[in-house]
């Protein structure tokens, strides 16, 4: 079992919740026994500059440079042989932890946990916002839809997936160009409805059999806490009502940590600069218990190694 490392990536400076949430997930998983020490690299910090005018996506200087510093550091992490934890932040940071993952890790396969599917391309995006795009820029199918010149920021960046690797859980907010991709390259996904159809437990067993058939490759999860409903997450940029239950989230984290193939996880999307004080105390939590499930801490709880009775 791979030793765990936490990268907390953060968007420019730290804030509290990543801190919150990296130091809890520390402890958590330390104390909870689950065989695992967490090291924390730190913060990744990124330079913040006036961008150019949108070019069919905004801020991709700054992106493009942060996203390569991303990468750097999780391709580093994996090879250091650690489950490599990437805190956000935008989830535009998973073009530099996938890209970084897949450098280490060539066979991975993806779970996209997410209200969103972020596979717009630079010409579909209806915002310009790079959140809305990641996956375009990652897949080997999409390459030739990115204007590659107009973007020498992401002059590093290879397409490292095969887009039929990737499967949805939790897609709810869809934009045409995406639902076109979808469907055209047969795409494994499970919106909510399908969730309500099946059960969470078939949706991810599906998931994981539609790109991990036989059980061999490196999983790379990319959580958007988005994904669950925002009674549990209002502190997030773009939240869609309907998600999946707290419950659910935490299902799809311990049905995936006990494939026993985890290899990289982000969470994303936690902003502490939106919400009530009570929605950023919710979706901290969220992010705790979700992210210290995918690490190992089971909800029937955890048997400690060598616990004996204690005894008169
Ligand atoms: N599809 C929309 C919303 S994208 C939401 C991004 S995220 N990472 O899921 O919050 C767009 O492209 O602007
Ligand atoms: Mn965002
Ligand atoms: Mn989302
Ligand atoms: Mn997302």
């Amino acid at each position: 079992m791979k030793n765990i490392l936490g990268i907390s990536v953060l968007n420019v400076v730290s804030t509290v919740p990543q801190i919150i949430i990296s130091t809890t997930v520390s402890s958590t998983v330390t104390t909870a026994n689950t065989g695992h020490n967490v090291e924390d690299r730190g913060d990744l910090n990124f330079d913040v500059f006036k961008d150019d005018p949108r070019n069919y996506v905004l801020n991709p200087k700054a992106v493009g440079a942060a996203t390569k510093k991303v990468s750097k550091a999780v391709e580093q992490a994996v090879r250091d042989n650690k489950l490599t934890v990437t805190l956000g932040g935008d989830h535009s940071i998973s073009i530099g932890t996938i890209h970084g993952h897949a450098r280490a890790e060539p066979n991975l396969c993806l779970l996209w946990i997410d209200a969103h599917a972020d596979i717009n391309t630079p010409l579909t995006t209806p915002s310009g916002n790079i959140h809305g795009t990641p996956l375009s820029f990652l897949v080997n199918q999409l390459k030739d839809t990115i204007p590659w010149a107009a973007l020498p920021s992401f002059d590093w960046l290879q397409p490292c997936l095969n887009i039929t690797d990737i499967a949805f859980v939790g897609l709810r907010d869809l934009d045409p160009g995406e639902r076109y991709i979808l469907q055209k390259f047969n795409i494994t996904s499970f919106s909510i409805h399908e969730v309500d159809r099946f059960g969470i437990h078939e949706v991810i067993a599906r998931s994981l059999e539609a790109v991990n058939p036989k059980g061999d490759r490196p999983i790379h999860m990319s959580f958007d806490i988005d994904s669950v409903d925002p009674a549990a997450t209002g502190a997030t940029g773009t939240p869609v009502p309907g998600g999946l239950t707290f419950r659910e989230g935490m299902f799809i984290a311990e049905h995936v940590y006990r494939t026993g193939l985890l290899s990289a996880l982000d969470l994303v999307e936690v902003n502490p600069e939106v919400g009530s004080r009570q929605d950023k105390v919710n979706t901290v939590m969220t992010a705790v218990e979700v992210l210290t499930a995918c690490l190992g801490k089971k909800r029937e709880g955890n048997l400690l190694p060598g616990y004996q009775l204690p005894m008169p």
